[in-house]
């Protein structure tokens, strides 16, 4: 059994103390080149240490998008290992973007290489995706209970052709989506102060009442900053779930680099407009 508590637990007090803001380490090319770094390994840990040292003693989340380091290869998975680490030593909770699904028996081999407790990349959190099927996530939801870590399944992504595959609707007559944030509601259940099996919910969908977003664990919303949404837009798109939403931003905060005294104004304004938006 871990040592950790709960990820839900960790993350409602990380939140009471830290505000729920979640930014993203997103090394693109072009982050780099406007930071005056290389394309290159040391570019990107030059990169992801900034970060690190800018946000990772203040913000409840950070979350690396792991496509940005295994670009670099086994370099690159050196230096997000570093980042991880030195992410968590500060406070904050790590959530790793892998967006990883799988058949199950391969899935299990997924979960090990972030979600055991001994293993080099093991996050607070994995995000993952349910469209092999949810059952085919089983391995992972057992190793992140087994290890107090969480996941976020992929239930309506930010982006604008989710929609074909997460709107569907079924036989039954229920949207694809929605067997997602029930599948996660059971796992959740009677979970306090907060489950750990958490749902992607794009900031940018605009109304989801037809949604039932109450599923007792935190509700990831990218989107806002460089893919159009606000904070303000919150309330209006998760309604009284708003209180378990964690807000990502990646670049909108990544771009005011590389001054950490700026990463942590821009990081520090989005924090205080997302208060502002959450008491209403
Ligand atoms: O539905 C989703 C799921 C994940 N993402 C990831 O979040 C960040 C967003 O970055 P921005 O720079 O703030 O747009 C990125 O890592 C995506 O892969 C998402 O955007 N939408």
């Amino acid at each position: 059994m871990s040592h950790l508590e709960p990820f839900g637990a960790r993350l409602r007090r990380a939140m009471d103390e830290r505000g729920p803001l979640c930014v993203g380490i997103d090394p693109h090319a072009s982050l780099l080149g406007s930071w005056g770094l290389a394309d290159d390994v040391a570019g990107l840990e030059r990169f992801s240490r900034t970060v690190v040292e800018a946000l990772a003693g203040r913000v409840a989340v950070l979350k690396p998008q792991i496509a940005f380091f295994e670009r670099f290869g086994s370099r690159g998975l050196a230096v997000l290992e570093k980042a991880v680490e030195e992410a968590r030593a500060a406070g904050a909770l790590v959530v790793m973007d892998a967006k990883r699904g799988d058949i199950g028996s391969t899935m299990a081999a997924y979960a090990e290489s972030f979600l055991r407790a001994d293993a080099p990349l093991f996050s607070d959190a994995l995000t993952v995706s349910p469209y092999l099927g949810y059952g085919s996530l089983k391995p992972a939801v057992d190793l992140a209970r087994e290890n107090g870590a969480g996941l976020f399944v992929l239930a309506l992504t930010s982006n604008p052709e989710g929609g074909e595959v997460q709107h569907a609707v079924r036989a039954d007559g229920r949207r694809i989506g929605a067997t997602m944030l029930a599948h996660l509601a059971e796992e959740n259940a009677g979970e306090e102060p907060l489950g750990s099996f958490g749902a992607v919910v794009g900031a940018t969908l605009g109304d989801l009442s037809f949604y039932d977003l109450d599923i007792n664990g935190p509700l990831l919303a990218p989107g806002i900053g460089a893919q159009g949404a606000t904070p303000a837009d919150l309330p209006r798109v998760f309604g009284a779930a708003v209180r378990d939403v964690v807000p990502n931003v990646s670049r909108g905060v990544l771009r005011a680099g590389p001054s950490t005294g700026a990463l942590r104004d821009a990081a520090e304004r989005f924090a205080d407009e997302i208060r502002a938006a959450v008491a209403g």
